[in-house]
């Protein structure tokens, strides 16, 4: 389980996250919902361990990542903001980067490798080097990064970014068979339509904290709403830095 309590974050005198409270259960996708600046990538970044709240603390399976960063990074598989991919490896050699960086080398390393590339129909690419490629196809390299060495838990943020039709259907396919094989799924998106789709829990993030919690339906009965979109713009109090 992917815990966040209290969590408090400013810089300067911006605050990112107000007491930032919930929780990303085990076969559950968890949608973090919120406008532009309310705090989500803050709130990533510090379950991972690349930032240190002020107050307050971020769990995974009760480790905190500034705790113990290495247990921590064991358990979980990460699809940041920004990946940079190393422009001259192949996408077989950075997918090979990582297991190795979780301690998969070898044969099972070569394994895990090849399987996540067959998972990912990356064949055709698979021994390219990443210069030239698509964004789709560099969002597929990071994913595969982010699952060959099969996390118990998967942490995206605003994953399907620059997709299109095709790319975005192949990665919410694999959040789902992630989550039905009981990975806990939490991702990021100020895309309404993206967080109905795929969400079993959506958490509404505004102004770095929650503004309301609960399945797509929940929310609906919560505001009186029959529209999720509009159960959202009720929640958060207007529509700016929401995208349909
Ligand atoms: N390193 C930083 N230095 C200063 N301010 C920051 C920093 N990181 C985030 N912030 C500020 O904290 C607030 C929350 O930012 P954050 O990136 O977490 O929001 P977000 O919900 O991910 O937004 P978006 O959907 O636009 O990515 C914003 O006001 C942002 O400008």
């Amino acid at each position: 389980m992917i815990e966040v309590k209290s969590l408090k974050k400013s810089f300067g005198k911006v605050t990112a996250l107000n007491g930032l409270t919930f929780s990303a259960p085990e076969g559950q996708i968890t949608g973090l919902l919120g406008p532009n600046g309310a705090g989500k990538t803050t709130c990533l970044r510090t379950i991972y361990g690349l930032l240190k709240a002020d107050t307050g603390e971020a769990l995974i399976d009760g480790v905190d990542a500034n705790v113990d960063p290495l247990e921590v990074r064991r358990k979980i598989g990460i699809f940041p903001d920004k990946f940079g991919l190393y422009e001259r490896l192949t996408a077989r050699e950075q997918i090979a980067y990582f297991a190795t960086l979780h301690g998969l080398d070898g044969e099972s390393g070569d394994a895990a490798v090849q399987q996540v590339i067959s998972r990912l129909d990356m064949g055709a690419i698979a021994d390219r080097r990443a210069t030239g490629f698509s964004q789709g196809q560099r969002m597929k390299v990071a994913l595969a990064q982010a699952i060959v060495h099969r996390p118990k838990h998967l942490i995206l943020d605003e994953p399907s970014r620059g997709l299109d039709v095709m790319s975005t259907r192949i990665l919410r396919d694999l959040l789902r068979e992630l989550r039905d094989q009981g990975t806990s799924i939490l991702f990021s998106s100020h895309v309404m339509q993206e967080v109905a789709a795929l969400c079993d829990q959506v958490v509404v993030v505004a102004a770095g904290k929650v503004a309301a919690q609960g399945t797509p339906t929940e929310l609906c009965q919560q505001t009186g709403e029959e529209a999720l979109e509009e159960a959202f713009v009720k929640i958060i109090g207007t529509d700016e830095g929401i995208a349909a």
